[in-house]
């Protein structure tokens, strides 16, 4: 089957034989945008900073390997600065029966597919064999041994950055587990971090009874914010703190990390832990983040409206946009769930709008052949058509142009100079998306997360987070989680299975003339590097 065909190719049927598709097909390159060529250089830098210790001629290269990933994966623990620490036996006990206790041995595989060649789809190789290398994490969960006494616990959790789905029910989760342990003293920081230095927002007295049936809505009991005090400022104020639960994204972890330092720095024995928030599911190594799901879900809503009001229109089109900053994930996975979006534009893929391969000139096609269209786009996408301003919102995130509203109105332009009738309508559902509940799989994930958290930070781990990988739960030491944003493979079978979904051409003149062999790819490229 072909997939990702340009215009010419698109028009003929979608059963072709092998051969009638292009050669650069069966190798696509990595495309490359201003935008998005800024985060492979980040992703090569990083690679490349690791990779430069590593010498594939060396027979023990391998062994180097997987000494130096255990090393970077090793979570920080209380007895790194505290080697007097004490162990006590766990306070956590269930009220029908013992709990089953965690080995600190026990491991979760990271990469469960042992590519054969870097040619493979989604391949990550350290070498062009595609050598394979087994590389484990920490397997969450309850300790038999605690490194904190429940009555000298202060706990405090905070939620900071945008709303995510799911919020509620983590909070709702660490407050009952902290008090299974035994701890009373549980604060809510209002507002995220600035909660930390704002006197006039006193920290929020928790308890079962308070967050019992928080879950039942969206947003976050806490309150959230963006920006705030500075590290020093947040350790300064943390008091009696000793357990610090941080909800966020990759900006939240930074600061939680930087946290967790701060208190080593000045021998405070506390354990900072983090959860993943972020609805765009940018977050490295994990499966997904909680509220992802519950944002494809919601985000469907919104492209079936802008499908039924562009399929009841005379040539209508619809365009609807979904969050992700630099990460398509929403735009894909809605795109594929809804089965009813004809183009998808994500901000890891480059796109033209004129000209004989760009989006205007495929929705003419669709609207001549179907009679009416559905775009679905990411909010990073397409950013290097719009002005860039430089400004930046409080947490020091860029802020983006309005890629919706520039498809609508070019899309309007075309139509009107080519003298074919269009109605287009534009659906932002972002904030709608937001503010829901969780759906029952991420009030499920919140649950496991959160009380992976308290079992963490009482087996005396800091500066860890917590995560779903291959299906099991690991905690993960911050910086390893946060080194770049995860994106959409654009060489990933899922982004391909959104392709054959949509049927949508390459919108970009850039591939057929990039038809190099896999060894200029980007990731085997960045392989030679490690040799
Ligand atoms: N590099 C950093 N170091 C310390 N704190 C940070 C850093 N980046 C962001 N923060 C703080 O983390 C909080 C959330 O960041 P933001 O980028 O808005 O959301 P998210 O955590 O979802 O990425 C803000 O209060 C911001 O000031
Ligand atoms: O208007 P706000 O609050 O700045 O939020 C907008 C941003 O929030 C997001 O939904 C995700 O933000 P977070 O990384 O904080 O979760 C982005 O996709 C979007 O750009
Ligand atoms: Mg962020």
């Amino acid at each position: 089957m072909c997939l990702s065909l340009r215009p010419p190719c698109a028009y003929l049927p979608r059963t072709l034989p092998r051969p009638v598709c292009p050669a650069w097909f069966f190798d696509p390159p990595k495309p490359r945008s201003p935008a998005n060529s800024v985060r492979f250089h980040r992703v090569a830098a990083v690679a490349a900073a690791r990779a430069t210790a590593i010498d594939l001629s060396d027979p023990e290269w391998k062994l180097k390997y997987q000494r130096d990933f255990e090393e970077r994966f090793n979570i920080p623990h209380i007895t790194d600065a505290f080697p007097d620490a004490e162990a006590i036996p766990s306070t956590f006990c269930l009220k029908m029966r013992s709990p089953t206790y965690i080995n600190n041995k026990d491991r979760v595989l990271l990469k469960v597919i042992n590519y054969s060649s870097p040619a493979s789809a989604g391949a990550v190789c350290i070498d062009p064999d595609c050598t394979w290398i087994e590389q484990w994490v920490q397997r969450a969960g309850p300790r038999e041994n605690i490194y904190f006494r429940p009555e000298d616990v202060k706990a405090a959790i905070v939620t900071c950055g945008g709303l995510c789905p799911g919020l509620n029910d983590v909070i709702r989760l660490i407050v009952i587990t902290l008090e299974i342990y035994g701890v009373k003293n549980i604060v809510g920081i209002p507002f995220g971090y600035r909660g930390f230095s704002d006197k006039n927002l006193p920290e929020i007295p928790l308890s079962r009874k308070v967050v019992q049936n928080i879950h039942l809505s969206g947003g976050s009991l806490l309150g959230v914010s963006r920006g705030g005090p500075t590290v020093t400022e947040i350790v300064d104020s943390m008091e009696r703190i000793n357990m610090l639960f941080v909800l966020g994204g990759n900006g939240t972890h930074a600061g939680a990390n930087a946290i967790h330092n701060e208190c080593v720095k000045r021998r405070m024995k506390v354990a900072v832990v983090g959860v993943p928030k972020t609805i765009d599911n940018d977050i490295l190594h994990m499966d997904k983040t909680f509220g992802f799901d519950t944002a494809v879900e919601e985000a469907q809503r919104a492209i079936n409206s802008a499908y039924i009001e562009a399929h009841s229109a005379y040539h209508g089109i619809g365009v609807v946009k979904l969050m992700g900053r630099s990460s398509g994930f929403i735009a894909m996975q809605a795109s594929l769930a809804s089965g009813q979006v004809d183009i998808c534009l994500i901000p890891e893929v480059p796109f033209n709008f004129h000209g004989p391969d760009g989006v205007l000139k495929h929705l003419n096609y669709l609207i001549e052949t179907k009679g009416s269209a559905v775009v679905c786009v990411a909010e990073g996408a397409g950013q290097s058509f719009l002005e860039n301003t430089n400004a930046k919102d409080a947490s020091g995130n860029k802020v983006l142009g309005d890629i919706g509203v520039h498809i609508q109105q070019e899309t309007k332009k075309y139509f009107k100079e080519i003298g074919v009738a269009a109605d287009v309508k534009y659906i932002d559902p972002t904030y709608m998306i937001r503010a829901v509940r969780a759906n029952a799989s991420d009030g499920i994930l919140c649950t496991v997360l959160g009380q992976n958290a308290v079992h963490g930070a009482f087996a005396g781990y800091s500066g860890i987070t917590v995560g779903i990988i291959n299906n099991h739960y690991a905690y993960l030491p911050i910086p390893e989680v946060i080194a770049y944003d995860k994106s959409v493979d654009p060489n990933s079978r899922m982004w391909h299975r959104c392709l054959t979904s949509t049927g949508q051409p390459d919108f970009c003149n850039f591939y057929p003339h990039f038809s190099q062999s896999i060894k200029s790819s980007t990731k085997y490229k960045k392989n030679q590097k490690i040799s």
